[in-house]
């Protein structure tokens, strides 16, 4: 008898992240069932408008099979499909940025869906949404893996949630929790480069948010510090967590993201003074700050010390340090590439065999 197991993956969102995920499963088949005797079949995947179907899965030219068959969907119709075909192991993998999306979850779930998300949004509305998407998780016994919140493809909720499972008291959890600010702060302080410039860079890397202003307003550190707190039990909003903004008033939400890009060089002049008034041993790190005393969450742009562990961060690596009862004194720290697309689908990938791994 095999004991191999199958998941029905549905993808929805094939920008940077989804896409690579994807891939990285196509390109692993015969490893994982050789492996871990798991099949991994994507049934349907989506854009924002458009869905592509086939309930063998998809083959490896599915990007061409997208642009050529796709139709347009709402998410009744992607039900339906799995209901028809009698999906076992229905997995929803959310790679969207979409504030909507997630009202989808709650039906997903009562139809059967485990989610994995990339997407922050779930987690970060209001704390009784947030309750209500766990008691329907309990209620329909589903799984909802995030660990690409915070951190894309580093284990930082995993420590986090194990260190607090096990008595752990949590004091404090400080460091650059963007990939894409620390990207841009690093090279901004250490290249002669416009700020608009580096970043273009960053967004064309796939490091921002499709709308680059969720990082550079704070917002996209803030819900991540907000993720962070909410494991730890403390009861908090999103609007409790103290910002400093980068972007101006005038080009904040009322204006396109299209209009925010073409005007992208108005940045220029208020970064290049602020890079002007550093001393000759700084450089400036976006920096995040969870107090879990004294249940203060604040994301702020600073001067720092080019010798410390924060200052001498390279690329898009973040950095979490986490003080706690037995990490008082020298933090327990994490590291790594804090924002890219293959990091992050390879955190995204590492949820699913999480998950398979305790499905039957
Ligand atoms: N890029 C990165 O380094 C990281 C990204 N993430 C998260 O991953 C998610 C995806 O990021 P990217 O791939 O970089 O964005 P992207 O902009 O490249 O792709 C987003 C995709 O979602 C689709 N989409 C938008 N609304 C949708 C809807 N309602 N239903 C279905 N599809 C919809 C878009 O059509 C597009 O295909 C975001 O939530 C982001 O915060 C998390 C960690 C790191
Ligand atoms: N924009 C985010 C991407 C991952 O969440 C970041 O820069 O960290």
């Amino acid at each position: 008898m095999s004991n191999s197991k199958t998941l029905h993956v549905v993808i929805f969102g094939i920008g940077n992240v989804g896409s690579t995920l994807i891939n990285q499963i196509q390109a692993a088949k015969t490893q994982l069932q050789l492996q871990q005797q798991l099949n991994i079949q994507i049934p349907v995947v989506t854009n924002s408008k458009l869905a592509f179907y086939n309930e063998f899965g998809l083959a490896n030219s599915w990007q061409c099979d997208f642009e050529n068959a796709s139709i347009p969907y709402k998410i009744e119709d992607i039900l339906a499909f799995v209901k028809k075909h009698h999906f076992q192991n229905l997995v929803a993998i959310d790679a969207t940025a979409c504030k909507n999306f997630v009202q989808n979850y709650i039906p997903l779930i009562e139809n059967g869906f485990h989610i994995v998300s990339a997407n922050k949004v779930a987690n970060t509305l209001s704390f009784e949404f947030y309750e209500q998407l766990r008691l329907t998780l309990k209620k329909h016994q589903k799984s909802f893996l995030y660990e690409t919140n915070v951190g894309a493809g580093l284990p930082v909720i995993e420590t986090i949630k194990r260190l607090y499972d096990s008595g752990e008291q949590i004091q404090r959890i400080r460091g650059v929790f963007s990939g894409s600010l620390s990207y841009i702060f690093n090279e901004f302080s250490s290249e002669s480069v416009s700020f608009s410039d580096i970043l273009k860079q960053a967004s064309h890397l796939g490091l921002t948010e499709p709308d680059a202003r969720e990082d550079l307003s704070g917002n996209d550190v803030a819900r991540k510090l907000l993720i962070l707190a909410r494991e730890l039990r403390i009861k908090t909003e999103l609007h409790d967590v103290l910002v400093e903004s980068l972007v101006p008033k005038k080009l904040n939400g009322k204006t396109t993201v299209h209009q925010f890009k073409s005007r992208s060089k108005e940045l220029d002049l208020p970064f290049q003074k602020r890079k002007q008034n550093l001393l000759e041993n700084q450089v400036l790190r976006y920096v995040g700050e969870l107090d879990v005393v004294n249940k203060k969450l604040e994301v702020k742009l600073i001067s720092e010390e080019k010798n410390s562990a924060i200052g001498q961060l390279k690329g898009a690596d973040s950095v979490f340090e986490i003080y706690s009862e037995s990490y008082q004194e020298f933090p327990l720290v994490i590291q790594g590439a804090g924002a890219g697309k293959s990091v992050t689908a390879r955190g995204l990938f590492s949820d699913i065999v999480k998950l398979s791994n305790s499905l039957n």
